[in-house]
């Protein structure tokens, strides 16, 4: 009765990775049990996530070296396994709540969010690529749209660009607050995505900053965002905290791939149980003030709770 903070099955948006093919299912090396699907696979996870009590999933793809270039040209095209798999979903299950990707780092051969020129990201000009990747997604099906790039006046170039191609009610989720983190290895495994040159920290926020999080906030909420997000969400609690103060907007928190590894690899060596380590680190998020958490334990929990 006095307990202040309760986790429920639908606080969640599971991160799913879909690959191309067939009958294709690879665990992620550096994330144990957290693998990657062909669509035919894909959609059974989402049913059994479903039947577990999991609404929302946000589907990040995988591609190969020979699909990428310096413009991410594969992340607009109608006929690419990404956009096929999340119609796919979208129409077996109308009733999930489906969360796209927005940046280039999948498609580009730079492995960067934005477009590469001598060294620098050109901020304007990946606007423009982001847009219609935005378009294209929303129309495959996306319910929410999840730019992870952090260009500079995204939110609301994405929100126009969106409205004119007729998807007002499809939602932005915003990575208001994303730092450069350490915590994304993993995941990077996940999408053979890492930066071939350089780092991302011109783009993605210093980890010393905490108060920038506030400027962020205001830019988003003016440009249209539905949702505020911070990631990582473990060492950023304060963060969290801070945005849920100051906005009305539902907060989100991702809780990052090396925030899920290190949980698991220290329960497999036996240094803590990793079943109370995950159940108090996501408590701790939503404690900070996240309504939403994006988790790649979530249907770990699920499974708990049911
Ligand atoms: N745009 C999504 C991510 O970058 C996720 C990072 C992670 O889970 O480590
Ligand atoms: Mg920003």
């Amino acid at each position: 009765m006095v307990e202040e903070t309760r986790l429920s099955t639908k606080d969640f948006i599971f991160p799913l990775f879909v690959i191309d093919g067939i009958n294709q299912k690879e665990e992620v090396a550096s994330m144990p049990g957290i693998f990657r699907h062909s669509t035919d696979l894909l959609l059974k996870e989402v049913e059994e996530c479903l039947n577990l009590g999991i609404n929302a999933f946000d589907i990040f793809p995988a591609y190969p070296e020979s699909k990428k270039d310096k413009m991410a040209t594969e992340s607009h095209n109608p006929d690419t396994f990404y956009l096929q798999a999340i119609h796919k979903v979208k129409t077996t299950f109308p009733e999930a709540c489906i969360m796209t990707d927005v940046a280039m780092d999948p498609y580009s051969s730079d492995g960067h969010d934005g477009i590469v020129e001598d060294g620098k990201i050109l901020n304007d000009e990946t606007l423009e690529v982001l847009g219609k990747m935005s378009v294209a997604q929303a129309q495959a099906g996306a319910d929410i749209i999840g730019p992870s790039d952090m260009m500079d006046g995204r939110v609301g170039h994405l929100r126009k660009a969106l409205d004119n191609a007729g998807h007002t009610e499809v939602s932005i989720m915003s990575y208001t607050a994303k730092y450069a983190s350490a915590f994304y290895n993993p995941f990077r495994d996940a999408l053979d995505s890492a930066p071939k040159a350089g780092d991302k920290k011109t783009y993605q926020m210093d980890p010393a900053n905490l108060h920038e999080a506030l400027i962020e906030a205001e830019l988003d909420e003016a440009e249209g965002a539905d949702f505020l997000m911070i990631k990582p969400a473990l060492a950023y609690l304060d963060v969290i905290r801070l945005l849920k103060e100051n906005s009305n907007l539902p907060i989100a928190a991702y809780n990052v791939s090396g925030e899920y590894s290190m949980i698991k690899a220290a329960h497999e060596k036996g240094w803590l149980d990793g079943e109370r380590a995950m159940l108090e680190s996501l408590l701790s998020i939503k404690r900070a003030g996240a309504n939403i958490i994006l988790s790649y334990f979530a249907k770990e929990y699920a499974k708990l709770r049911k």
